[in-house]
Order: structure tokens, then C-alpha cells, then sequence
């Protein structure tokens, strides 16, 4: 039991799709090249985790429109790797890779039966169609402690005719804020979302999920959040998060 527990904690804290932090990486996974800045540490290690098998869905495909696709390039053109050994000042957005799946042990472990724990995949990444629901990228920039989501809503996220579904934005909403919080706070889990819907997204479109951190107070990370059109003058959404850092035993309690 107690070496079970073990390698579920080690395999969490090397997963990619919940949060982490900086120094249980450092001493957890030993063979990570480790940087300067939690954000490249996440990148680095969920890089060297998965670039065997996982597809990492935040970097372009046939599916993104114009307009994720200048988005894209706009950050992507603000953002940079720091050389080597050199001290990363923040000042630049780093796009952050997203994989699909959890290690083997970051699912519940041994608490999942086997079909489970093999099937299971992040909810925002599991349709094989590109485009037809969640297509997404996240930059963060750490000297202004915000995150930026560019968001195209695919067909399948339809709520009212011809416009995406709340929980489809609530599921953006909590995955940008929840990634930014990790980002912060090592593991953390979405204890409150406060949502209020401004105006409808049109279903293909590409909006902009921006993501602020308020304060910390103890376990507790804040942040607030907006979801506009792309030139930002035209309000969709906006939020209110709080995150509640955990030990990773909170997840076998069953
Ligand atoms: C890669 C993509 C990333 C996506 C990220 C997605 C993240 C998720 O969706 S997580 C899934 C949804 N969330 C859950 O299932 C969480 C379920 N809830 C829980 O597990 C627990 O209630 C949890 C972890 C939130 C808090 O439990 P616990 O660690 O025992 O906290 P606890 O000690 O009671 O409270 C800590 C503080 O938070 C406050 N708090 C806890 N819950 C709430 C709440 N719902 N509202 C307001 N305050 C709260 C407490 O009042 C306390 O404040 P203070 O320190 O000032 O007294």
C-alpha cells in the first residue's frame, strides 16, 4: 500500500495535466532539465515527459482560423527560450505545450480500475476531429502574472443554436485560471467559480480567455477573468476563481 502510494505521488508530480510545482520537480524527477522560472520548468518537464508519444494540441493545426492563427504568431513572436544558464527575466509570454493524457499513476492510480486508468484523457482534449471542440493555446507571462488563453470554439460545443455552451465556457474559464493557479500554487484544486455571461460567443469564432491573479492568502490563490473578442472590445464572459492548494493525498481519499 505504502509503496503504491509512493508511485502514485511520484507519477503525479510528473504528470502534465494537473498542477505542479518547482521544487517537487526538482525532487522528484531528478532527470528534468530544470531552468530558471516555474513556467519553463512546467514546459521543460511536460516536454520531456511526453515528447515520445503525446501530440502536445497547443501548437497549430489545419483546423485554426486567421484569427487564432495571428494570435498565435503574434504571442508566439513575444516569446522566447532564455540560453542556456541564463536568468529568465519574465518579461516575454511562454506557450505552454498541452497533452492529452496523465501518466499512468497521475489517475487515481491503483484506486482506478485498469480500462479507466488507460482510457482516461484531459476532458478539453479528447475529440479526434481538430476544430470541432475545444482548440486552444495558453501563453503566461510571469512579471505580469497573467495568462492568456486563444480560444476557437469548434461545432461541437453548441449551447443556444449557432452559439457555444456555457459549460463549454465555464470548462475554458477553469482550465485557464486552474493552469495559471498551478502555475503559482504547485498542486490546487477550482474550490469556487463565479461566472457571469456578458454577451454569447458565436460558435467558430476565437476569443481571448484572459486570465489575472488577484491575490494569495494562505492555501488560497484568487484570480479573475475575462473572455472577450479578440480586439477586446466586445465583453463574453467573466469570472471570479479561487483555487485551494492540496497534498496530493486529497485525491486517494475516494
Ligand atoms: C490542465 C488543466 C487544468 C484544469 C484545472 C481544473 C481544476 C479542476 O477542475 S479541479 C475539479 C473541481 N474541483 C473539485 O473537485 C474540488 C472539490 N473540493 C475539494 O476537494 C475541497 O473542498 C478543496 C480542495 C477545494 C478544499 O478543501 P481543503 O483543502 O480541506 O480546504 P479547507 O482547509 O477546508 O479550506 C481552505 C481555505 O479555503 C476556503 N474554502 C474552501 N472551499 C471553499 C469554497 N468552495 N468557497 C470559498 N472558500 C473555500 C476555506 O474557507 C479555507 O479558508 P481559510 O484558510 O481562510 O479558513
Amino acid at each position: 500500500m505504502a509503496r503504491n502510494v509512493g508511485r502514485i505521488f511520484s507519477g503525479f508530480r510528473c504528470s502534465g495535466s494537473l498542477p505542479f510545482g518547482k521544487t517537487q520537480l526538482k525532487t522528484r524527477c531528478p532527470r528534468l532539465l530544470l531552468r530558471t522560472t516555474p513556467e519553463r520548468t512546467v514546459v521543460q518537464a511536460l516536454s520531456s515527459i511526453f515528447s515520445h508519444k503525446s501530440r502536445d494540441f497547443s501548437l497549430p493545426n489545419s483546423s485554426w482560423g486567421e484569427e487564432m492563427m495571428r494570435l498565435y504568431n503574434h504571442y508566439s513572436s513575444q516569446s522566447g527560450e532564455a540560453a542556456e544558464g541564463q536568468e529568465d527575466q519574465g518579461e516575454q509570454w511562454t506557450r505552454l505545450p498541452s497533452y492529452n493524457r496523465s501518466l499512468k499513476y497521475a489517475t487515481g492510480g491503483v484506486y482506478l480500475s485498469k480500462i479507466i486508468q488507460s482510457k482516461a484523457r484531459l476532458f478539453t482534449r479528447n475529440i479526434r476531429d481538430t476544430g470541432a471542440a475545444f482548440e486552444y493555446v495558453l501563453f503566461f507571462r510571469r512579471d505580469k502574472q497573467r495568462c492568456v488563453c486563444i480560444f476557437q470554439a469548434g461545432h461541437l460545443l453548441e449551447g443556444p443554436p449557432g452559439h457555444v455552451h456555457g459549460g463549454a465556457i465555464a470548462t475554458m474559464i477553469d482550465t485557464v485560471t486552474g493552469t495559471h493557479a498551478s502555475l503559482l500554487s504547485a498542486p490546487v484544486m477550482t474550490a469556487n467559480l463565479n461566472i457571469n455571461y456578458r454577451s454569447p460567443i458565436p460558435l467558430g469564432s476565437t476569443v481571448l480567455v484572459e486570465s489575472t491573479m488577484d491575490k494569495e492568502e494562505g492555501k488560497k490563490t484568487f484570480l479573475s477573468c475575462r473572455v472577450t473578442s479578440t480586439d477586446g472590445s466586445k465583453l463574453h464572459t467573466e469570472a471570479a476563481a479561487l483555487f485551494v492548494s492540496i497534498n496530493v493525498s486529497h485525491l486517494l481519499r475516494g
